[in-house]
């Protein structure tokens, strides 16, 4: 489990955040929809230790985090533009995690090549990474993460980059590998879409305050995040559709 309370964070006479506090179950994937400015980037910095809060704490299974530096949260930070090494193959980018904690060569090669086939990448695992898609790169910095069965995921518009079709295949390997890993996630968006189709919970951020929804509902239903106008939106679009191409 675990446990934010009562977060906050000034830059200068600026408050950033005020006073969040939230808890996530293992498995469990808070997705929170905030649009531009309102203190995502900041709340994942400090909780990946990037960033060092003005008061409130952190607790993974009771330990404060706070003394913790960030290479020792197990947490990993993924964003739009996936952070490979370039002149590593898939492979070892994979394999990087599992290295630098020596495991054995026999146990590297296992995992890797389990994750990669999970990944839909085993065909491109000697591929340096420029030699890549987008979508596949994504997959890869996935894949670096996932090996050392993080504690948490934080993902900071981790889909942005990517075109339509990509980014929904993304949105469902997320939700696939997510699972069966039971790996726990914070997953800040502005597309309410993106938000609905991977949490398991829901969360508003706005200048800097955290609203967590006790039920899907409660999130589409709250005005304040603007849910339930998009989808109508989406709705009459879709109403629409068969009428004009019938008219054409
Ligand atoms: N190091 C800093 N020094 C001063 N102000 C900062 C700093 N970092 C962020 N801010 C300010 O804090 C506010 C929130 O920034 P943050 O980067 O967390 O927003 P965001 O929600 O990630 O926005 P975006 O989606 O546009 O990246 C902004 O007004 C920004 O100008």
């Amino acid at each position: 489990m675990l446990t934010v309370a009562h977060l906050s964070k000034q830059f200068g006479t600026q408050p950033v955040l005020r006073d969040i506090s939230f808890s996530l179950s293992p498995g469990e994937v808070l997705a929170v929809l905030g649009r531009s400015g309102c203190g995502k980037t900041t709340l994942l910095k400090i909780l990946a230790g990037l960033e060092a809060p003005d008061a409130g704490t952190l607790l993974a299974q009771g330990q404060d985090l706070g003394p913790v530096p960030p290479n020792e949260r197990q947490m990993v930070y993924l964003y739009q533009e996936p952070l490979l090494f370039p002149h590593l193959s898939v492979f070892e980018n994979v394999a990087f995690g599992l290295r630098i904690r020596h495991v054995v060569k026999a146990e590297i090669d296992r995992q890797v090549h389990e994750l990669l086939a999970e990944l839909d990448l085993s065909a491109h695992a000697r591929k340096a990474p420029d030699h890549l898609s987008g979508g596949q790169r994504q997959r890869v910095s996935f894949g670096r993460a996932l090996i050392i069965r993080p504690r948490l995921l934080l993902l900071d518009e981790p889909f942005g980059n990517l075109d339509a079709q990509t980014r929904a295949d993304m949105q469902q390997l997320f939700l696939r590998v997510s699972r069966q890993h039971q790996i726990t996630s914070l997953f800040v968006t502005h597309d309410s879409r993106e938000a609905l189709t991977v949490g398991t919970r829901f969360g508003y951020l706005d200048q800097g305050q955290l609203t967590c929804f006790p039920s899907v509902t409660e999130f589409v239903q709250d005005a304040r995040t603007a849910v339930r106008q998009e989808l109508a939106f989406w709705e009459s679009i879709q109403q629409t559709l068969p009428a004009s191409a019938s008219t054409s």
